[in-house]
């Protein structure tokens, strides 16, 4: 660890506390390699989306799972249901666990398991990155895929083998980083629109990430580095509502195919039935869900997916000094809903889809 301490005529770092170095990407991989299991299922998974993305293959992609992980235990356990699920509904639904590890806030919280594991401020990000790889490698080992959201440029590296579908959030979507860390990643990439509504932003970060890029990032051993990248053809538009309100309905989605198609892209569209689609209420969730399902009855594309914050039980709690209080399974950013109306909305799907 460095810590500063500043001269009077010291002009940089003025307001770093601390500089502690991070074990490398290779020392982590090399500390919990990949298992066989693990890789059929990821290298499995990004092929299928690729495919749903190309119209190649009709099922719908579901993510869903966890706001946020800060439990691994309470984690597996979701895993474990939702992969017996997945099983159930597989010949229409191709699902993946929502396994978001890094939040990005509005203004301040906590920020996810890699940035603070121990939920105490303590931000031990070594701890952090081991106990995220360990989870997700536990989960692609049971056969269930995970996306993720990417917010750092950094963890991608630790991480990326792991990730079937990435997500760029709302509020960095027309981030130049996150475009062009999208357009290096191993792995189809969905842009969000932006907070206000506007759908162009993520069009444009699709078009920006389809491109090859040049940006500062680290290299396998933890050295910084330019990391070129070829381009990222596999993205596509999550449409999640905005300061105007929800943005599913039918004329939003033929707006963001629209707007994809003007700009020489395939238009790809996943509907999240959370965030401003419901004004944060996640008891609002399910009426979307089958809003977005009656429209997928209808004519599938350009829907290839919808996302859903769901947990062991509904809602969610605060996060207080005593961990102790926490409730088991519990949301601790946005609230979720629980998993038995989890197992009826994915039934329920699979049933209409069916029928066709
Ligand atoms: O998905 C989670 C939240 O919507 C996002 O992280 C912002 O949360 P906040 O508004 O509570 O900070
Ligand atoms: C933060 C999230 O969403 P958004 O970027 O749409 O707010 C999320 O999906 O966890």
């Amino acid at each position: 660890m460095t810590t500063t301490a500043h001269h009077p005529d010291q002009l940089d770092n003025l307001h770093v506390r601390e500089l502690t170095p991070l074990l490398s990407p290779y020392e982590l991989k090399t500390q919990l390699p990949m298992p066989e299991a693990a890789a059929r299922t990821v290298a499995g998974a990004r092929a299928t989306i690729r495919r749903i993305l190309r119209g190649e293959d009709q099922r719908l992609m579901v993510v869903i799972g966890p706001c946020s992980i800060h439990d691994t235990e309470a984690a597996m356990d979701y895993a474990r249901r939702l992969r017996t699920l997945a099983g159930e509904v597989d010949d229409r639904l191709f699902i993946l666990m929502r396994a978001y590890l890094e939040k990005p806030r509005t203004t301040v919280g906590w920020r996810g398991l890699i940035n603070d594991p121990y939920l105490d401020g303590s931000f031990d990000m070594s701890a952090g990155l081991k106990v995220a790889r360990r989870l997700l490698i536990d989960m692609n080992a049971l056969g269930l895929p995970v996306a993720t959201e990417m917010l750092d440029p950094i963890s991608p590296q630790y991480l990326d083998d792991q990730i079937s579908l990435a997500t760029i959030g709302a509020r960095t979507t027309e981030a130049q980083t996150h475009r062009a860390l999208a357009s290096g990643v191993s792995m189809p990439v969905g842009f969000k629109n932006g907070t206000d509504g506007g759908i162009q932003v993520a069009v444009n970060g699709c078009l920006t990430a389809a491109g090859s890029h040049s940006f500062l990032g680290i290299d396998e051993q933890g050295h910084s580095a330019v990391v070129k990248t070829t381009g990222n053809p596999d993205a596509f538009v999550i449409l999640r509502g905005g300061r105007g309100g929800p943005n599913y309905s039918a004329s939003y989605v033929a707006e963001a195919a629209d707007l994809m198609q003007k700009a020489n892209l395939r238009p790809a569209v996943m509907i999240d039935c959370s965030h401003a689609n419901t004004g944060s209420d996640y008891r609002l969730q399910e009426g979307v869900w089958n809003n977005v399902l009656a429209q997928v009855v209808g004519q599938h594309e350009p829907i290839v997916g919808l996302m859903v914050e769901s947990n062991i039980f509904e809602g969610k709690q605060q996060l207080t000094a005593d961990h102790s209080a926490l409730r088991y399974g519990v949301s601790l950013t946005d609230g979720c809903i629980g998993w038995e109306q989890t197992e009826r909305i994915l039934h329920e799907a699979h049933a209409a889809l069916a029928r066709g």
